[in-house]
This record gives C-alpha cells, sequence and structure tokens, in this order.
C-alpha cells in the first residue's frame, strides 16, 4: 500500500512539474510576446556588467594609412547581395543589450544568409568543396544500405536460433561479422569526409573574410569608427570555425535519416505490398506523428540560436580581456593593477559561465521533452505502424521485417531542430560580420550608443545629418594632381561625433613643412587622421595625394613580428627592398642617420628575430620609426610627437637629414626646438579656432609674447578672486562670478577693517 502511495506521489509531482515547465513558458509568452522581458535579474549580466565592459573596449588606435578607401564594382555588387540575406531587423538583434524582439530561429532570413555563405564555401560545382561534398554523400549512402543490410542479417540470425538451426545460424553470424569490415571503414570515413570538409569550408570563408578585413582600412574603421561588431577577432576565428563544424555536421546529421526514412519507408512498402497488406495507413501515421511532434519541438525549443549567439560575444569579450592583459603585463605590474585586472577577468568569465549554466538548464528541459515525444510517442506510432500491414496482411511478415517497422521509430530527424536553431546563432554572427566589414568600405558606420545630446546638437549645428549615430558622410574627397593637401571647409569631428573643429581650411603643398600645435584635444592628431583616411570627411572637400606619398609616425611607432631589417623597411617585404634597390649596407646607412647603428653590431645579422616592441628603449623605437621614412622617402611625413623620448641633438639631425632629401614635414609637437625645421605653423586653440600662417623670427616673437601675456593674465585670477571673495563677505553680497556668497567671520577690531571703512 505504502508503496503505491510513493509510486503515485512520485508520479504526480513529475506530471505536475512537467505541466508547470511547458505550460509557464508558453502563458508568459502569449502574455509578454518577448522573452527579453522574462527575468529582468538574469538577463542583467548581460544588458549591464557585459555591455558596460564592452563600451570599454573601443580601442583608440592609429595605423598606418594603407591602400585608399575606393569603393569598386565587386564591393557594391557583394554588398547588395549580403545586404539581400541580411535584414537590419536581424542584425539588430545580434545585439546583447536585451532589446532584442528577433527569435533567432529557423526562418527566411536565416536560410537566405545560409544561402549566401554556402555559395562562398562551395563558389562552383567543379570546386574541390563540391567533390568533398559529393564524396560525403556517397558514403553517407552507402551507410544507409549497409544499415538495411545489418537489419536483415540480424533478423536472419534470430530466426535461425528460433528454428534451431546451428549451421545456418554460424554462417548468417559469419556475414554479420564480415560486414563489419566495410561498415566500420564506411563510418570512419565518413568521420574523415566531415573533418576535411569542415576545414574547406572554414579555409575558403577565412579567406574571404581577410580579404574584406584587410580591404580599405577595415580592421582600423570596425573598432574606431563602428560599434556593431564587439570582437572582430573572435568573429574571423571562433564563430566562423563552429559555423562550418555546425554546418558539415549537420549535413550528415541530415542526410541520414532522410535517406533511412527513403530507403526503409521504401523497403516497407514494399514488403507489405509483398504480404498484401496496405502501405497508406503508416505512411499517413508517420507523417501527422513526425509533422506533430516537430511542431510541438518547434514551439517549446528555447532560442538556442540567441543563446549560442549572445555566448560566442561573451567568450569573445573574455578573450579579449586576456589579450589585453598580454599586451600590457608591463604597465599594468609596473601600476601593480593586478586586483583591477583580476576583477575584470572574473566578471567576464562569470558572465560567461551564468550564460552556460541558463544554456544548460534550458538544454535539460528541453531534452527532456524530445525525449518523451521520440522515444515514446514515436515508439508508440511505431508499434500502431507495426500493427497494421500484420493484422491487414493476407499473409505472414518475417521477423526481419518486423525489424524493419521497429527501425522508423528510431529516425532521428528530429534531433536536428536543435542544431539547425545552434546553427542559426552562428549564421547569424558570420554573415553580421561580413555585412559589417562591407559596410566598412562603403563608410557607412552606426555607433548609435555613442553620441550624446550635446555632440548630436553640435553638429546639427555645423549642418550635419546624424544618422544611426554617425553623420552622413557629404564631403567630397579627391586625388591630388600635384601633390597638394587642400582642406575647404572640412570640420574635424571625432568618431563619437564631437565637433573637435567646426570648419577648416588650409593648404600644404611639397617643401612648406608645417608645423602642428595647440593645446592636448584640440584635433592634431585627428587633422593627420581626415588627411590619411582614416576618419571621414564629413564636409567641404578635401584633396589629398595618394597613399604612398604620405607616411605617418606616431608616438608609439608599432614594431611588426620579424627580422631587424624588416622593422626599418615595414610594412615592405625583403623582396620589395631588393625590388626598389636597396641592399642592407643602405639599411645601415639609415640607421646611422638615427644613431642607430650600433643594433647592426649588437644583433650580428640582419635577419636576427626579436620581440622588437620589449628588446628596444621607448627611444629607440622612435628611432626606428624615423628610419622608415629614409626608406620609403615619401613626399609628406606625418610626425605626430614621434621624437619625444629621443634627445634634442639626435632629434635635430634627423629632422634636417630628412629635410635633406626633400621630405616635407607635417610635425605636431610641443618642443619649441623643432621650429626652426618649418616653414609655416597652424594653431589650434582648442576651442574649434585656427590660424595658420608663416613661421618666421617675428610670428614666433608673437606667439611667444602672447603665450608669455596670457600667463601673466591667468596667474592673477586666483588673487583675484580671493580677493572678490573677501569683498564680498566684507558688503555681505553675493557675486555673479562666485555664486552664493562664503559666510567668514569679520573680525571687527582688526586694523585692516577700518582701512576698509574708510
Ligand atoms: N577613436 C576615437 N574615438 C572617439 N574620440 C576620439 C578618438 N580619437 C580621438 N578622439 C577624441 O578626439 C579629440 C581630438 O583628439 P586628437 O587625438 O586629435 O587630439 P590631439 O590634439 O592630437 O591631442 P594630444 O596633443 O593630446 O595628442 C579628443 O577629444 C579625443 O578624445
Amino acid at each position: 500500500m505504502s508503496r503505491l502511495y510513493w509510486t503515485r506521489s512520485l508520479a504526480s509531482a513529475a506530471v505536475a512539474l512537467y505541466v508547470y515547465k511547458i505550460g509557464i513558458p508558453v502563458v508568459k509568452r502569449v502574455i509578454w510576446k518577448d522573452e527579453s522581458q522574462l527575468k529582468p535579474g538574469r538577463r542583467d549580466f548581460l544588458s549591464k556588467d557585459y555591455q558596460d565592459d564592452a563600451t570599454r573596449a573601443q580601442v583608440h588606435e592609429v595605423k598606418k594609412c594603407d591602400d585608399g578607401s575606393e569603393v569598386n564594382e565587386e564591393t557594391k555588387q557583394d554588398y547588395n547581395d549580403v545586404h539581400q540575406c541580411a535584414e537590419p531587423s536581424h542584425f539588430d538583434s545580434m545585439r546583447t543589450d536585451g532589446t532584442t524582439k528577433h527569435r533567432y530561429g529557423v526562418d527566411k532570413v536565416f536560410i537566405k544568409q545560409l544561402l549566401f555563405l554556402l555559395k562562398i564555401m562551395i563558389p562552383s560545382v567543379w570546386s574541390p568543396e563540391a567533390g568533398l561534398l559529393f564524396l560525403h554523400t556517397l558514403t553517407l549512402i552507402a551507410r544507409s544500405f549497409l544499415s538495411i543490410y545489418v537489419a536483415n542479417v540480424e533478423g536472419r540470425v534470430v530466426q535461425f536460433i528460433v528454428r534451431k538451426d546451428i549451421r545456418n545460424f554460424l554462417l548468417m553470424l559469419l556475414q554479420f561479422i564480415g560486414v563489419a569490415l566495410p561498415a566500420t571503414f564506411v563510418n570512419s570515413t565518413i568521420r574523415f569526409l566531415e573533418s576535411r570538409l569542415t576545414l574547406a569550408f572554414q579555409s575558403r570563408l577565412v579567406m574571404y573574410t581577410y580579404n574584406l578585413y584587410f580591404k580599405n582600412q577595415t580592421y582600423y574603421r570596425v573598432s574606431n569608427l563602428d560599434s556593431r561588431l564587439e570582437n572582430a577577432d573572435h568573429c574571423l576565428t571562433e564563430d566562423i570555425s563552429e559555423f562550418c563544424g555546425s554546418v558539415a555536421h549537420l549535413y550528415s546529421h541530415i542526410t541520414k535519416p532522410l535517406l533511412d526514412c527513403t530507403i526503409i519507408t521504401w523497403t516497407l512498402a514494399q514488403m507489405t505490398w509483398g504480404i498484401g497488406g496496405s502501405a497508406l495507413p503508416g505512411w499517413v501515421i508517420s507523417t501527422v506523428v513526425i509533422g506533430l511532434t516537430g511542431q510541438i519541438l518547434r514551439f517549446i525549443s528555447p532560442n538556442f540560436g540567441k543563446l549560442i549567439a549572445e555566448n560566442s560575444a561573451l567568450k569573445a569579450y573574455l578573450r579579449y580581456i586576456h589579450s589585453r592583459i598580454i599586451a600590457n603585463a608591463e604597465e599594468i605590474a609596473f601600476y601593480q593593477g593586478h586586483e583591477a585586472e583580476h576583477g575584470l577577468l572574473k566578471r567576464a568569465y562569470l558572465a560567461m559561465i551564468r550564460h552556460m549554466h541558463l544554456i544548460h538548464e534550458k538544454r535539460l528541459w528541453y531534452i527532456m521533452i524530445e525525449q518523451f515525444l521520440m522515444k515514446y510517442v514515436w515508439g508508440a506510432a511505431g508499434l500502431i505502424m507495426v500493427s497494421i500491414p500484420l493484422l491487414t496482411a493476407s499473409k505472414d511478415l518475417s521477423h526481419a521485417s518486423k525489424k524493419h517497422f521497429t527501425r522508423i521509430s528510431h529516425m532521428s530527424l528530429i534531433d536536428c531542430i536543435k542544431e539547425i536553431t545552434e546553427l542559426a546563432g552562428y549564421t547569424a554572427r558570420v554573415t553580421t560580420m561580413i555585412r559589417v566589414f562591407r559596410d566598412m568600405s562603403l563608410e557607412k558606420y552606426e555607433r548609435p550608443s555613442a553620441i550624446s545630446p550635446r555632440s548630436h546638437k553640435a553638429a546639427i549645428d555645423i549642418g550635419l545629418t546624424i544618422i544611426n549615430g554617425t553623420p552622413r558622410i557629404e564631403g567630397l574627397v579627391e586625388n591630388s594632381p600635384d601633390n597638394t593637401i587642400v582642406l575647404e571647409g572640412v570640420p574635424v569631428v571625432t568618431p563619437n561625433c564631437d565637433v573637435v573643429v567646426p570648419s577648416l581650411t588650409i593648404t600644404v603643398s611639397p617643401l612648406m613643412h608645417l608645423l602642428i600645435s595647440g593645446p592636448n584635444g584640440c584635433g592634431k592628431s585627428s587633422l593627420f587622421r581626415i588627411i590619411s583616411g582614416l576618419w571621414p570627411a564629413y564636409k567641404g572637400h578635401l584633396r589629398r595625394p595618394p597613399p604612398s606619398s604620405l607616411f605617418y609616425i606616431p608616438q608609439r611607432p608599432y614594431m611588426s613580428i620579424g627580422s631587424l631589417r624588416d622593422q626599418v623597411i615595414y610594412p615592405d617585404t625583403k623582396e620589395e627592398m631588393e625590388r626598389k634597390g636597396f641592399s642592407d649596407s643602405d639599411l645601415e646607412k639609415m640607421l646611422d642617420l638615427v644613431h642607430l647603428r650600433h643594433l647592426v653590431n649588437r644583433e650580428r645579422s640582419w635577419d636576427a628575430i626579436r620581440d622588437w616592441k620589449d628588446v628596444l628603449s621607448g627611444g629607440e623605437k622612435q628611432r626606428m620609426g624615423m628610419a622608415r621614412i629614409f626608406y620609403h622617402r615619401p613626399v609628406y611625413a606625418l610626425l605626430d610627437e614621434c621624437t619625444s623620448a629621443v634627445s634634442i641633438d639626435v632629434e635635430s639631425s634627423i629632422y634636417q637629414a630628412a629635410k635633406d632629401i626633400g621630405i616635407t614635414l607635417l610635425t605636431i609637437t610641443h618642443r619649441p626646438s623643432l621650429w626652426r625645421f618649418h616653414t609655416h605653423v597652424l594653431q589650434f586653440d582648442g576651442e574649434g579656432g585656427w590660424r595658420m600662417e608663416p613661421l618666421d623670427t617675428s610670428t614666433r616673437l608673437t606667439l611667444r609674447e602672447e603665450k608669455e601675456k596670457l600667463e601673466s593674465q591667468l596667474a592673477g585670477i586666483p588673487q583675484m578672486q580671493e580677493r572678490l571673495k573677501e569683498l564680498c563677505n566684507v558688503l555681505g553680497e553675493d557675486s555673479v562670478l562666485l555664486g552664493v556668497r562664503e559666510e567668514v567671520p569679520v573680525d571687527t577690531s582688526s586694523p585692516s577693517e577700518s582701512n576698509l571703512s574708510d
């Protein structure tokens, strides 16, 4: 009695839990329509921790300008393709800010995206990938036939056991072992071909996206001018690899049950006809059951696509934090910043783990329902299907045939639903990446979260049109036939849409050595970014020489991976250097000009490979940066405080040498010792104003006088403020300049008081 009681109680509890788990999400979905409104606490970590950190993850780094930013016809065509398959609403939902309304389901958008990516992965029917796919399909078909053969043998083995026919039983057993050889070979070939397909797809997609990534400075623009892709490196590596693995796996996973289904259904039909039964009821039952259970699973299935996409983003962020710590280990160690970095890393890791727990929890319930439907509902349907031909047949059915009937209940076609929805997540991430890369080439940026209302107003005031958080690019950019740099009414606007200089009009021609000065953050480096094409000209007219005529040297020069020679000739290769007619002894002379010849003796070989970022001191790195202009000999050298760590005498000799070989200097510096190498000065005032004039002795004197006058005026301000405060207190009045008056007790007996009242 008590056992029965406990069994019933347990069964009722399980049923109640089941109903609750299935029913509550359905009710919530119906009431709120949107999953994002459920469990706010759970979603918080995505929208708060992650988003805050992700915002911090914007890298502000200036890189050398490579080729021009022209958009060719091929790019435009590809762009149209990717945009047709990537509706904005779908991509918008990629963001992890919890505002999404789109389900990463198996819908029309997903199919279009998948077809777009498949076209890249299998470019033609004659490609190696198509060949691999064909071979893979052949082995899958072979496996299905072998499965049927094995089922037949198994059936006959049982038949001979029942008949006690030892001889035939042993013969059948031998056949069973014999078929194991081709069966195992086919199975391992399937796995091998699946891995080969994954790698082949991955290589195609990686090469395709690398081409986009390094076209038109996309690698710079994607992290500096746009906020849609948080960690492009993760998308380029992990997401592509996961996507390709998922596609290749799903192909064999779907093909097997489909083939099984076709072959077994046909075999069953033949058998049923053979014994005089009707195959139609079986087909109807299987179609109805498969269709119904499929729909139920689709309805209750959590949005695995979205969960997977969010998980990828969290993994990408964790990886980003790790790589930052490795890249800045020395600085962090000097600052003793391990606590802060540890906290950051822990938060990123825990956010990812919390999200994985959420996925596993959702999977637990989904798998439970899936197993129930597939094991028991399908099993029951299989038994009904077996019974109908047996009951309606005029002849008896062999045991092997019965086995075929039961096999149909084990087909795992529906098992693929979860995998397909997960694939939808990877597909969306990879397509989004390609779409954003294309947008970068076409200068279509989106950065809605970065713009503040103040910046928005300032941008409107100077006549810019704001779309998706970024101003519309309306400036005209042309190549300059005579190598002059001309800016006519071009504003300096940051990627966050802050207007630094409302309108700049200057002309710089070769041998016009320009000194650029002004307070911090006034837009000096930004001018170089606009001239180099990293930042767009939102308005006005910009004429500039081809990229090969400009060479930018930043304050912290980039040291590449490679030999000592590679550091001097960067970004050229040794072959390009030889083609240009330079030899190692020429490079030695260049190092001599920047006082680095000792490096050749120290390293003993031009081919010495070191971690140059750490091996060279700050000043040596800057001198190496300057050596590059003697190798490349551009028309203009854009020097952005690039000798701040070099001693003044060495710096002067380098500047003189550069001028002697005809390089025009555009120099940002705070050092007066460099003034004498320049003919003109561009002075920013930090308030948006600027002044450009020839830099002769009188200008230098005027500027110095103005500076000294301002210094003496500003020096008096604190004393004047103190005095004003005293007067306010004595008079008992407030001042518009000081705000509310501070009450300072006045000593009426002091001699000064009598002086004041006098
Ligand atoms: N990638 C970026 N995204 C958003 N804002 C930026 C970016 N790079 C620079 N800025 C902003 O643009 C403004 C101008 O920066 P810029 O680098 O031109 O200053 P600068 O005059 O060279 O200053 P400094 O003398 O300190 O080098 C600054 O307010 C800076 O914060």
